[in-house]
């Protein structure tokens, strides 16, 4: 065996009363990969990660992270998830916030403290530890849950649209840290619409109307369709009947 996987989506559906919106996926992720989820906006995205971080259960089909079948209670503290809406307490501070969720994951002490520290250093707001969310930009919060996401050291790790509003020399710093964090064994899974962020993932997955319809590295699917670029490529993809 080349890899293990650490997340196997294995012929998943998903239907919200009558509209189906995901077919039969089905979905390897190594560990310490980047994967990245491409796809126009409903295309099923987030119902599909939402699966993965054991927040929701498919219709038919299974969904196992490191082996364990989804969703599991005690699988929680192993996945770090950021969603699209800010879960944050807008009449708190960055701390206070930081330290609520520092408290559902049994961070505790010293070692909290300065994982806190490491945290807000790493999405640039040391500065701002100490402001109410109220008064925060868009792009902080985005920076503030991810830091939240990240605060138990969890192995995997699962960003809806993480640098939605934020500028690119941050942008650029969160990917290093992606990249950083992949390098020491984290899996991470991430939907994006920006395409230089794709190029930076290890493998894609490009998902229309529910359907996963190509899955390669970026190279892979350039080549598969003649393409010099991921939005070229995405373009082909979309434009295909399938
Ligand atoms: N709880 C729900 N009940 C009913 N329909 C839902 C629910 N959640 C999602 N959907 C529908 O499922 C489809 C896929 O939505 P999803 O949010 O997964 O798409 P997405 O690819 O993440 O989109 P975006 O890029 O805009 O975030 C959409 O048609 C959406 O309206």
């Amino acid at each position: 065996m080349a890899h293990p996987a650490s997340i196997r989506v294995e012929q998943v559906s998903k239907n919200f009363g009558s509209s189906n919106v995901l077919h039969d996926i089905t979905l390897h992720v190594p560990v310490a990969q980047i994967f990245g989820l491409l796809g126009p906006s409903g295309s099923g995205k987030t119902t599909l990660i939402r699966m993965i971080a054991g927040i929701d259960d498919p219709s038919t089909g299974e969904v196992y992270v490191q082996e364990k079948r989804m969703p599991r209670l005690d699988m929680l503290s192993k996945i770090g998830y950021m969603a699209q809406a800010e879960a944050l307490y807008s009449e708190l501070t960055a701390k206070e916030n930081l330290d609520f969720f520092a408290t559902l994951f049994g961070l505790k002490g010293a070692l909290r403290k300065q994982r806190i520290h490491e945290v807000m250093e790493l999405v640039d707001l040391t500065p701002h530890m100490n402001k109410q969310i109220a008064s925060y930009s868009g792009g902080m919060k985005r920076r503030l849950s991810l830091a939240a996401s990240l605060l138990h050291h969890p192995d995997i790790l699962i960003l809806d649209e993480p640098t939605v509003g934020i500028d690119p020399l941050l942008r650029k710093s969160i990917w290093q840290e992606l990249e950083r964090l992949s390098s020491q064994g984290i899996t991470i899974v991430v939907t994006t619409h920006v395409m230089d962020e794709a190029d930076k993932c290890h493998r894609l997955g490009m998902i229309r109307e529910g359907k996963l319809i190509a899955v390669g590295t970026p190279d892979e699917l350039k080549q598969a369709t003649a393409s010099s670029t991921i939005e070229e490529a995405f373009l082909h993809y979309g434009s295909v009947q399938l």
